[in-house]
């Protein structure tokens, strides 16, 4: 077997600042496997479990699922994971589940989109995005190719129910009193790479020139951005 050795990332900013979009793009080149808290939490949601009804409820009213629910449902997917590079997107989101990411993986490097709240808000009440795959669209940004339908399976596009402005205000208080401290966690630990604009298209040479230097060549998929 051929030994190589792994690579673990996490993708952090606020709600809107990009995570999905770059997440894709890093997956793209540099094929690490991107892992979405978000995500996860709306497939469990649609499998109307009913640990799906309490996170939907915390997620309509804009608070975060509670840590020991959060890490139990992250830390299970990473163990399967275990043999690959991987990219945490919105976990953690707390200190308490840094501290327990950090007591099973170590991580590499976390990777900090900082844009400003007022370019935020109007971007995510015209997100448009494709359930079960995760893939995002935006009126203005990235419109899908047919208007209301995902580009590679053709199915409707929906919102999200708390994409409205009353919901993301309270989303974006919860990431500054309860997200911003796991921050300073990591610029502690000297793993913080923190890349500050208001566009994504200005903002992804540089993660991609970033982690050009981390990852080793081998692990690279495409060069270019
Ligand atoms: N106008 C604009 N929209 C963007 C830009 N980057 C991403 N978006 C859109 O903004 C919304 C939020 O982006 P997303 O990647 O889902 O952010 P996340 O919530 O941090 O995962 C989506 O609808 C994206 O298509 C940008 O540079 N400009
Ligand atoms: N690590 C987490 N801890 C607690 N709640 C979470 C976590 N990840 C996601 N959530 C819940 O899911 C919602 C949507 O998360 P996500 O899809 O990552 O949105 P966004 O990228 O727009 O911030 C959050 O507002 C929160 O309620």
């Amino acid at each position: 077997m051929l030994l190589r050795s792994l690579f673990r990332a996490v993708i952090m900013g606020p709600p809107g600042s990009g995570k999905g979009t770059v997440s894709s793009r890093i997956s793209e080149s540099f094929g690490l496997q991107h892992l979405s808290s978000g995500d996860m939490l709306r497939a469990n949601i649609k499998a109307k479990s009913e640990l799906g009804l309490l996170m939907k409820s915390c997620i309509d009213q804009g608070q975060l699922i509670p840590d020991d629910v959060m890490s139990r449902l992250i830390l299970a997917s990473l163990r399967e994971m275990e043999q690959s590079s991987w990219l945490l997107d919105g976990f953690p989101r707390t200190v308490a589940q840094a501290e327990s990411l950090d007591s099973v993986f170590t991580v590499d490097t976390v990777i900090n989109l900082d844009v400003p709240f007022e370019t935020i808000k109007e971007r995510l009440t015209s997100r448009w995005v494709h359930l079960s795959s995760g893939r995002v669209y935006n009126t203005d940004f990235n419109p899908p190719r047919i208007p209301g339908l995902d580009d590679v399976t053709g199915e409707p596009l929906t919102q999200r129910d708390d994409d409205t402005p009353e919901t993301v205000t309270r989303r974006l208080k919860a990431y500054e009193t309860q997200t911003q401290p796991v921050l300073e966690y990591y610029r502690s630990k000297g793993v913080l790479a923190t890349f500050t604009g208001t566009e994504t298209n200005k903002i992804w040479p540089h993660v991609h020139a970033f982690l050009a230097k981390k990852i080793p060549q081998s692990q690279q998929v495409r060069g270019g951005v």
